[in-house]
């Protein structure tokens, strides 16, 4: 399992951990997982299943003796050593999530954690051998065999296998005081109720059952909330599950099991929301996911109570006001390659597709028509491709259309290296004069609201086509129509518009409907599984990247840091805005608090610095807490 590194330790007066395994330390219970094994061929291994999940759920509740329903589970089970072994060879897969990330915590502090189960030893020893806990640490039952190697039965002799066993055991252990036990079922709330613990977390990572969670002194719904609670200092700085994300506009669901993994809580919505919705929405979350369709204005930002970090789950992101995040230190990400050939390929296909006339030939047979001919159908081989901005998209358009035997012109404000054959041309009416196809793909910035109208459709050669699957605003779409009525343009497809609904459910309108040579797509440039999934796995990637260690790779309005995960040291990461004094200010600070600095980076751009600082992990934590009151911070956090 893919457990990670870190620096977790008690102090001496810290309690000893008592942990519960099945549901706790493991997200399965042992006897159903066994079940599965033992009953795999039995006749009525549905009925017996069964049986055996209603008697846990009775003995997890309280409702039966814990002694009496491990003896009639194991009377169902059938039970032979070789199923035991298949469950312990599997165990460490089991692993509850919150507890791989915590490992550290076990190795470090292994001689005040004890793991205690009404299960078997067998099972729990390769998951306590990982977590580094010492076979004495371990209290189960030992199951009993025959010589067939049948289980008969538990030692009866342990007081695992009885009524009130978890309490007996630990009060026999005469351990030191404070204890505190974690668990899920009602066995582990008897360790407090008896007063052989001192304290009782119900564990709810996996299950959460109301009667134990009322008895309960606190509820950790993950190792790192128990951590946190306990004032240990844990994996993370803060846990991670009380770090919200909502995700909106139907992200791909990779990245929820990404962040979900990482220990993040995500909640997720189908469509966009309006402005009203989402300054409703966003309060309380800290990071939000979106796509092309949710406008993040400064209005929003301003009711942005928590918010770190905005992931645009897509290329664009003319949609966020960038600048007005950056003065919030909320920094922005998105996945600027994930879809760009999904892009690619729709353009090429609309090309063709447009040259052939298919769209409206294919209306007409569905009507009934058969319009057998070749007048006006062409090939795109020997055509020139004229394409307006030639970034990511541009650019791979021009190879592959070069491919398809194209000659290209492209026009860019930026210097760009011409792929292949593509001539760069300095004028835009000089690649609208010649191309028989312009297609745009330049970027979504405010300046290029209607760079594309009547003036430049006058422009284009008669007959010629014309694609847009860049933004909508740039296209003056009623100009676009005319030109496509008086037959200046042969065919258009548009893929992008200046109002798009904000789900699908939301009713569609726009000049170009109903136009002949006209082809309408409902902005799925970059809706293809692949990049779907590709840009869920980018985006989130980044996002982890930037909460867990400071990484601002990729962040499109902050400077750029590329950071190593935080180890043996806590690092404070302080973005301010770019004024002169700060970093003097912030270096008298830390030394002030007495921080041995282990490692210092400042990136600025013109208008926020972003300083992050490890240290070593002794100081005064009261003292850091000046950091935030130097004039020009916009925020201050801390990671360890
Ligand atoms: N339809 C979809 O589903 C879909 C999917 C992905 C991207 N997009 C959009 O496609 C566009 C291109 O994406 P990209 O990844 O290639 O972006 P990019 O930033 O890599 O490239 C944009 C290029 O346009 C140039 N440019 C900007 N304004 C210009 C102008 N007025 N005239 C000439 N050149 C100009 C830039 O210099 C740059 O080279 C973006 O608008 C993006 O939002 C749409
Ligand atoms: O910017 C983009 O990547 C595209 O416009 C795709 O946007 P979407 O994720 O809303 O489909």
């Amino acid at each position: 399992m893919g457990y990670r590194a870190g620096m977790i330790s008690l102090n001496a007066d810290a309690p000893v951990f008592v942990f519960d395994f099945d549901s706790t330390l493991v997200r399965i219970e042992t006897l159903e997982a066994l079940a599965e094994l033992s009953l795999a061929a039995a006749p009525d291994a549905e009925e017996r299943k069964a049986k055996i999940a209603e008697l846990t759920e009775q003995a997890m509740n309280g409702h039966l003796g814990f002694g009496e329903a491990l003896q009639q589970r194991l009377a169902l089970l059938g039970l032979r050593r070789e199923h035991v072994e298949a469950l312990a060879d599997r165990i460490l897969d089991e692993a509850t999530i919150s507890v791989r990330r915590n490992v550290d915590f076990f190795e470090r502090n292994a001689e005040r954690i004890y793991i205690m189960s009404g299960g078997f030893t067998e099972v729990i020893a390769p998951l306590a051998a990982r977590l580094g806990i010492a076979p004495d640490h371990v209290l189960a039952n030992d199951l009993v065999y025959d010589a067939d190697g049948r289980v008969t039965g538990v030692d009866e002799a342990n007081p695992l296998a009885r009524e009130n066993g978890k309490p007996t055991t630990i009060n026999s252990l005469n351990l030191e005081r404070p204890i505190v036990m974690v668990g899920d079922g009602w066995n582990d709330a008897e360790v407090k109720l008896s007063g052989a613990a001192d304290r009782f977390y119900a564990f709810t990572e996996i299950v959460s059952r109301p009667k134990v969670v009322e008895v309960a002194d606190a509820v950790a719904s993950s190792m790192d909330e128990l951590l946190f609670a306990e004032g240990v200092s844990g994996r993370w700085s803060y846990p991670r599950n009380r770090i919200k994300m909502l995700l909106l506009e139907n992200i791909h669901p990779a990245a929820v099991e990404r962040l979900e993994e990482a220990g993040y809580s995500v909640d997720t919505m189908k469509g966009a929301l309006d402005e009203d919705d989402l300054i409703e929405a966003i309060k309380g979350v800290h990071v939000l996911g979106i796509r092309s369709k949710t406008t993040v204005t400064k209005r929003v930002l301003e009711h942005a109570d928590r918010l770190m970090a905005v992931a645009a789950f897509c290329i664009g992101t003319n949609q966020i006001d960038l600048d007005a995040c950056a003065d919030k230190g909320v920094a922005v990400f998105n996945a600027p390659f994930s879809n760009t050939r999904s892009v690619v390929e729709l353009a090429l296909g609309l090309m063709v597709v447009m040259m052939r006339d298919v769209a409206d030939k294919s209306r007409q047979m569905h009507q009934g028509i058969w319009n057998k001919s070749a007048t006006g159908s062409r090939e795109v081989r020997g055509k020139t491709l004229g394409i307006i901005g030639y970034g990511a998209i541009g650019s791979q358009l021009s190879v592959l259309a070069e491919n398809l035997g194209m000659r290209v012109l492209f026009y860019d404000l930026n210097e760009r290296l011409a792929l292949g054959n593509a001539r760069r041309v300095r004028k835009l009416d000089d690649l609208l004069a010649e191309s028989d196809v312009v297609t745009l793909h330049v970027d979504g910035r405010k300046d290029n609201a209607n760079i594309f109208g009547r003036d430049q459709f006058a422009k284009m050669k008669h007959g010629a086509l014309f694609l847009n699957l860049a933004r909508g605003h740039i296209v003056d779409v009623d100009a676009l129509a005319d030109a496509v009525k008086s037959g200046r343009l042969g065919g258009a497809a548009v893929d992008v518009f200046p109002e798009e609904p904000r789900t699908n459910s939301d009713p569609f309108d726009s000049p170009l409907i109903g136009l002949d040579k006209v082809i309408l797509t409902p902005h799925v440039g970059g809706s293809t599984e692949e990049a779907q999934e590709a840009i869920a796995e980018f985006a989130a990637e980044r996002l982890l990247n930037y909460l867990n260690r400071g990484d601002t790779t990729f962040c499109v309005n902050l400077p750029n840091v590329q950071l190593a995960d935080v180890t043996r040291a806590h690092r404070l990461l302080h973005i301010h805005k770019n004024q002169p004094g700060v970093l003097a200010e912030l270096n008298r600070a830390l030394s002030e608090a007495g921080l041995n600095i282990l490692g210092q980076h400042l990136k600025t751009d013109e208008r926020t610095g972003y300083v992050i600082i490890d240290v070593d992990r002794d100081y005064d934590r009261e003292a850091v807490k000046a950091l935030k009151q130097i004039p020009g911070t916009v925020k201050f956090r801390m990671l360890h």
